[in-house]
């Protein structure tokens, strides 16, 4: 089988475009340059890195610098002289006009799940006399357990699942005991894009913190924490960000609530004078008190390279790609059997990334893998496709969805070799 139009569609189905359509595109794309700044492997396409973001070509020479440098050759004196101190405050402040942040409203330090606790705890502290924090029940579970580990510290504290994200859902347990909610901007496992001013607004008025895990969403797409009044967001930076694998998160804290906010990590980095050495914690102002320990300095180098990129990325344009390479390839797969499309159809609730069921999904995607087609599988049934606009082409997309058709067809997928379930990620 093989897509294009002179496939016979089953009714209702439509024409797909041909590879040589998706070259024309991809000589216009206006992203197109951005490829050459990352190592790829020479065949096949990468759709992960909505797990893991490909490696900038500069991040090696950066860190590099960094490890022959200002460690090696400088040693301690990079602290100041290199500006290490400072790091966690820098690399936040280039995070922020991707979230729609000020700049002192975001600082890297940690990963997603430690920064979550840290600004969940915050928020419970922030309303006393609430005792509830609201999840999605199908969110990415780290949220949940962390969720868990807050309340179960907190007297009278609970956790309590949505069985979806509906307004109507979320109206029916936001009552006056609810302290916070969190929730994914974008669902990791469907794609789905929730309207974050809408959520945050039904959130606040109902007198409760506004959480967002932005993982899956930034540098996929423009996000507004400010304008959309967010309290508290979490995200990290080894997905659409290329920060490298286990990278450092971040997180926002509107400025409203910096004076006020306390967290319950209250490292030495945190305290308004770490070289005093005060035996008693005291809190620095701003955004600072959200810090705990000494930064992983390698581990930024690496996410400063990789912001290097995004200096001249234009998001809107990412998300203008982002949306044509979904919709081609939604509308090359959806006629292909056994094949159900999870993801939104609808721009709005689409996030850069498309799910699609299919009842053998995980040895259909070990088959693909092996054809150079890596993508991954959610369990029970969901093979996950990310597009990531900087590094994919329209024609990279074409040949995966025919790859896909092929697999499918052959029924190749059926080798006993990919039915062995050893792969986790
Ligand atoms: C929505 C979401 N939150 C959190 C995480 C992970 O957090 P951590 O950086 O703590 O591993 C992931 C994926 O790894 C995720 O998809
Ligand atoms: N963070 C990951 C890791 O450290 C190892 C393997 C995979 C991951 C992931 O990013 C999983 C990812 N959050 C997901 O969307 O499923």
């Amino acid at each position: 089988m093989s897509i294009g139009p002179d496939d016979t569609r089953p009714s209702g189905g439509r024409p797909g475009t041909t590879r040589e359509q998706c070259e024309a595109l991809d000589a216009a794309d206006p992203l197109a340059g951005f490829r050459a700044e990352f190592t790829l492997p020479d065949k096949g396409v990468y759709l992960d890195g909505n797990s893991l973001g490909a490696l900038p070509v500069r991040t090696a020479e950066r860190v590099r610098e960094v490890v022959e440098e200002e460690w090696g050759r400088e040693l301690i004196r990079s602290w100041n002289d290199a500006g290490w101190f400072e790091q966690p405050y820098r690399l936040g402040g280039r995070i922020a006009p991707l979230v729609g942040a000020a700049a002192g409203e975001v600082v890297v330090c940690d990963t997603t799940s430690v920064n979550l606790f840290k600004v969940l705890a915050a928020a419970l502290r922030l309303r006393p006399g609430r005792r509830t924090v609201l999840g999605d029940g199908a969110a990415f579970p780290t949220d949940l357990y962390i969720a868990e580990g807050v309340t179960g510290l907190v007297g009278g504290a609970r956790s309590v699942l949505l069985p979806s994200t509906t307004p109507e859902e979320l109206e029916r347990h936001l009552d006056g005991d609810v302290a916070a909610v969190v929730l994914s901007h974008v669902d990791y496992r469907t794609g789905e894009l929730l309207d974050m001013a809408a959520v945050t607004a039904q959130v606040r008025a109902a007198g409760a913190l506004m959480i967002w895990d932005v993982c899956h969403s930034v540098g996929a797409l423009p996000v507004e924490l400010g304008s959309c009044g967010a309290d508290f967001a979490v995200g990290c930076t080894y997905k659409y960000l290329n920060g490298g694998p286990g990278s450092p998160a971040f997180l926002y804290v509107a400025e409203r609530h910096q004076a006020a906010a306390e967290q319950p990590l209250s490292g030495w980095f945190g305290h308004a004078r770490p070289f005093a050495f005060e035996p008693a914690y005291a809190p620095t102002g701003g955004i600072g008190r959200f810090l705990t320990s000494s930064p992983s300095l390698l581990g930024q180098a690496a996410l400063g390279a990789a912001l290097d990129v995004w200096e001249r990325a234009d998001l809107r344009a990412v998300r203008a790609k982002s949306l044509a390479l979904t919709d081609l390839f939604i509308s090359l797969v959806e006629p292909l059997d056994g094949v159900e499309v999870v993801t939104p159809r609808e721009h709005h609730r689409r996030g850069s990334q498309v799910a699609l069921r299919h009842r053998d999904g995980y040895p259909v995607v070990q088959a693909l893998i092996e054809r150079g087609v890596i993508g991954d599988f959610r369990a029970p049934d969901l093979m996950r496709f990310g597009f990531t606009p900087l590094y994919v082409s329209y024609a990279q997309v074409w040949d995966a969805a025919q790859q896909l058709a092929e697999v499918l067809e052959s029924g190749e997928w059926r080798e006993e070799r990919f039915n062995r379930r050893g792969a986790v990620t």
